[in-house]
């Protein structure tokens, strides 16, 4: 059998923080090396398993997140973007695969991962469910398949903590919607109307972002026209199929060349070249 692999998590209060710790905990091809959170954290100093609610798991919350990362073989962080790109130097500077998460990066902050590339084995999605990622292949297709009579609506819900819009992974639907096409999604996308907006522009890609309760993630992509409509769907009941996702890339990225990565590389759903 493999060796365990070691796997530091980032943001270890948070939602996907717990889910991935404990998945990675309960996993027998990885063990828990490290639990990081912002400083001033009042988890920093307490056994993770026991801040959680659960039995000690013998690793303490630290802030020092460079040790955390230089002592793993992989990072799984899902945070904010700031952090991020921090932590994406460390995991170059290991030379170790670092999975993200995150969403609500800019493009100035995706292209701040540049030069962390040649060192680090990132892979970042949106959305790490093989469903979702299996959604946005189906999205390319039905968009090539249809033309501009077909208004394309991208629509997300949301629990009311989550802070971006659209959602990431609404952003790999619109992103699959407009490769499909033929067109490029910031020439298209149209993500905020409000008032008198006027008719809709034949072509463009709509973004609707709905936020309330806890709903863990649902997204639509709609293609409606006159007379009919075609609603591709994927619901979200536990946060578990993204950090399951999470962890097969972690493993997947072992012994890989360092790079850019996403998740339809861990999951072979890339087209051919
Ligand atoms: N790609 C995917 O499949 C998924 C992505 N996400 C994304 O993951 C991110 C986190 O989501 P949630 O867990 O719901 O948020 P959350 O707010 O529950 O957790 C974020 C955690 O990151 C911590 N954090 C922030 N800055 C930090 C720093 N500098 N060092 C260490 N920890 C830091 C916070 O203290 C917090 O505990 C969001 O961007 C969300 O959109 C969420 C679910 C699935
Ligand atoms: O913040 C969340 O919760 C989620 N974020 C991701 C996104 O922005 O699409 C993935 C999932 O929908 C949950």
């Amino acid at each position: 059998m493999s060796q365990s692999i070691r796997v530091a998590v980032t943001g270890a209060s948070g939602r996907m923080g717990q889910t991935l710790i404990s998945l990675v905990n309960a996993s027998d091809r990885m063990h828990l090396s490290g639990a990081i959170e912002r400083p001033g954290h009042d988890w920093i100093g307490r056994d993770v398993g026991e801040a959680m609610g659960g039995s000690a798991l013998g690793i303490s919350v630290t802030d020092d997140a460079q040790a955390a990362i230089a002592g793993a073989d992989a990072v799984i962080d899902f945070t904010a973007p700031v952090a991020t790109i921090q932590f994406a130097e460390f995991a170059a500077s290991a030379g170790i695969v670092h999975v993200i998460g995150t969403t609500g990066m800019t493009d100035d902050e995706i292209a701040a991962l540049d030069p962390f590339t040649s060192k680090a084995t990132i892979i970042r999605a949106g959305n790490m469910s093989l469903g979702v990622n299996l959604l946005t292949q189906l999205t390319k297709r039905v968009a090539a398949a249809l033309d501009d009579d077909y208004d394309i609506e991208v629509i997300e819900a949301h629990h009311n903590q989550k802070v971006d819009a659209p959602s990431g992974t609404a952003l790999m639907l619109g992103e699959a919607a407009a490769e499909g096409r033929g067109v490029k999604l910031s020439d298209v996308a149209d993500r905020g109307r409000d008032g008198i907006t006027g008719a809709r522009k034949k072509g463009d890609i709509g973004f609707t972002a709905i936020r309330g309760g806890d709903i863990i993630g649902e997204h639509d992509v709609m293609f409606a026209a006159a007379g009919e409509r075609i609603i591709l769907r994927h619901v979200a009941s536990d946060r578990t199929v993204f950090a399951r996702g999470a962890l097969k890339a972690a493993l997947w990225g072992q012994g890989r060349a360092p790079g850019h990565y996403d998740m339809l590389d861990v999951l072979g759903l890339s087209d051919p070249a």
